[in-house]
């Protein structure tokens, strides 16, 4: 038996620079994990199975339409699986995608073949960053990842508790070929400095996301008067938001406060994942 956590994707930055013939962006987007997320259990078994748990369980399928249950076909390797479901689903922050990744890793640390990024791909464009969980830059459709050295980030994450879905987003987008990030990316000393360029670039999908669902803009406005905070953004296709702070401790404190001002949304305090 594994257990094998699934991290929460955040797209620090992400720029929509092109559309293909299929229908598909082409993208150009700064992709970090962090210490909140999902959990796969995972045990060889004759047949796939799955079962969900935990706080957002409700509505997440059981069956082949669950990109866990997915991952487990892909990877040739039958397991019972347990999917402890913490992220808010439809949310931008790639939990569906987190949890097949982690299945993946799951069948390989049981004795499965090897899974490449062309398998990950078949789960959907944000599998192949999740398989790495590392901080990356993301490029084609999400098939083209660099590695990139990320100094540490202390973030608090909001969901207004509204699922977007992606292909709505992305088909409000009115532009499609907008600027990529800097060819080669800076180095940058600290958190102050990384969050400093940061505010330079952009989310393409921010303001499309919002016509959709305007609850993004009112957690973004509050994180951008939220104590210390240092830049405030959405993730993905939303309707998740971050915000960046000096420390882990104003990041908590912040939190604090955002959640005694708005019982109902979805609101964690969280550190990147090491490099
Ligand atoms: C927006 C991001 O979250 C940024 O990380 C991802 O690119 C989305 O990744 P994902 O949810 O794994 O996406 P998929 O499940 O492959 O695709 C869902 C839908 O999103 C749109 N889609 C997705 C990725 C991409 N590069 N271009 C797109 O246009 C397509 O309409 C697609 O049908
Ligand atoms: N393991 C899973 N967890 C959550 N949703 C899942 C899962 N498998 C399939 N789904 C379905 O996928 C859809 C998208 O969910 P997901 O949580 O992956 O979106 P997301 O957070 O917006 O991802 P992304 O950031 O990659 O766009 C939902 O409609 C949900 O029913």
């Amino acid at each position: 038996m594994v257990k094998v956590f699934a991290p929460a994707k955040i797209n620090l930055t992400l720029h929509v620079t092109g559309l293909r013939d299929d229908g598909y962006h082409l993208l150009d987007s700064l992709v970090a994990f962090v210490d909140v997320g999902d959990q796969i259990i995972a045990e060889p078994a004759p047949d796939i199975s799955l079962s969900v748990t935990g706080p957002f369980a409700q509505g997440v399928p059981t069956d082949e339409q669950n990109l866990a249950f997915k991952a487990a076909i892909i990877s040739g390797y039958p397991m019972a699986l347990t999917l402890d479901k913490r992220l808010p689903p439809s949310s931008g922050i790639g939990g569906g995608s987190a949890d097949a990744a982690a299945t993946l890793r799951a069948a390989m640390r049981l004795g499965g073949p090897q899974m490449t990024t062309e398998h990950a791909l078949l789960l959907g464009a944000d599998v192949p960053v999740c398989l790495g969980s590392k901080p990356t830059r993301l490029q084609g459709i999400g098939d083209m990842l660099t590695p990139v050295q990320l100094p540490a980030l202390h973030m608090v994450l909001v969901n207004p508790k509204v699922e977007i879905s992606t292909p709505k987003v992305f088909a409000r987008l009115e532009r499609k070929d907008n600027h990529a990030m800097p060819e080669t990316l800076p180095q940058w000393p600290d958190s102050l400095a990384f969050t400093d360029w940061l505010g330079s670039q952009r989310n393409d999908l921010q303001e499309p996301a919002a016509k959709i669902a305007p609850e993004i803009a009112a957690v973004l406005v509050s994180l951008a008067l939220s104590p210390d905070v240092l830049l405030a953004r959405m993730s993905g296709s939303g309707a998740t938001c971050f915000a960046i702070y000096p420390d882990r401790l104003t990041a908590e404190i912040a939190a604090a406060q955002l959640a005694q001002a708005n019982p109902w949304w979805w609101i964690k305090t969280a550190s990147t994942l090491p490099n």
